[in-house]
């Protein structure tokens, strides 16, 4: 029998932990934790995400605004805001969706982004952090990939880990957090040779890659644990729906346990943007 992880129900128990230690916390410091969530232009995507983030910060029981900016927007205009809300003592973490429009400079918002409010954790001061394992802020996708293995199979150590994609959001802080878990790790990405071998020996496998099904049962070790980060809006009998990395029904057959999309990461990652809102006004009351 293969085991579906299941990211509603595990997020779900996630942010009821955190709606507790939140009023905890505000008992304790007078201090409503206070998420920011900026968006620039009007995907619809992108839309629904800050929707779904601005709702769960309010289950968890924190201030949330969100900032609505044209797609035309100047980089002074987007410098401009991130430094308002930097310099806000009632928000403790900043978000600004990616990516942004071409006309903006992303690694120079990431980088003024106030370290301490950077609650997606992509600030070099933040990467670095995670790379030495002194991170506070850890980026959420990966956060939540661990949560739903250690969930899964308990302690890691030893367990041959197969990350598929080496994006800064995922693909390396997941190496690093699975390399602290005591996992042996490999990365695979477009460059790799011989990657359906590679994939075949994990028992681990962290797909996130940004390709519809593109791994196949046929790469998958007979009772591993796959974990889906793909989030791919394809069409299907006309009609719009979601898929992940992974061919479901084909790896579900051979996984001892895997992630669906939807209903898997995404939520995960909601959930652990919340936790990191919460770490992150702990800091900052402290500091
Ligand atoms: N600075 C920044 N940080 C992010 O964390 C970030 C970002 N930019 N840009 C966009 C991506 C995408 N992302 C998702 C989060 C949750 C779901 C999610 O909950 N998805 C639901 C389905 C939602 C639906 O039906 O459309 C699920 O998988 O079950 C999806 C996508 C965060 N991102």
């Amino acid at each position: 029998m293969t085991l579906l992880i299941d990211g509603k129900k595990i997020s779900a128990a996630v942010v009821e932990q955190l709606a507790i230690d939140t009023k905890t916390f505000i008992a304790e410091f007078g201090v409503t934790p206070g998420l920011a969530v900026v968006l620039v232009g009007d995907d619809p995507a992108s839309q629904v995400y800050v929707r779904n983030k601005v709702k769960q910060a309010t289950a968890a029981g924190f201030h949330s605004t969100e900032h609505r900016l044209p797609a035309d927007t100047g980089q002074e205009e987007l410098n401009a805001l991130v430094e308002q809300l930097n310099n806000d003592p009632s928000v403790h973490g900043i978000l600004v969706q990616l990516p942004l429009p071409e006309q903006l400079n992303e690694p120079e918002i990431i980088r003024l982004i106030a370290a301490e409010k950077d609650v997606d954790g992509f600030h070099p001061l933040n990467v670095g952090a995670l790379a030495s394992g002194m991170a506070e802020l850890i980026p959420c996708t990966p956060m939540g990939c661990m949560i739903m293995l250690e969930k899964t199979l308990g302690d890691l150590s030893g367990k041959h880990a197969v990350v598929v994609g080496r994006s800064n959001i995922v693909g390396k802080p997941m190496a690093a957090l699975l390399l602290q878990a005591n996992c042996t790790v490999t990365v695979v990405h477009s460059r790799s040779a011989e990657i359906e071998a590679i994939c075949r020996q994990a028992d681990i496998l962290v797909a996130a890659v940004g390709r519809p099904e593109m791994i196949r049962g046929s790469w998958i070790k007979p009772g591993a644990t796959v974990i889906d980060v793909g989030i791919n809006a394809v069409e299907k009998d006309g009609k719009r729906r979601l898929v992940g990395d992974v061919a479901f029904g084909e790896a579900s057959e051979v996984a001892g346990a895997i992630s669906p999309v939807p209903g898997g990461v995404g939520p995960m990652t909601i959930a652990c943007l919340m936790k990191n809102t919460l770490t992150a006004a702990r800091q900052q009351v402290s500091a």
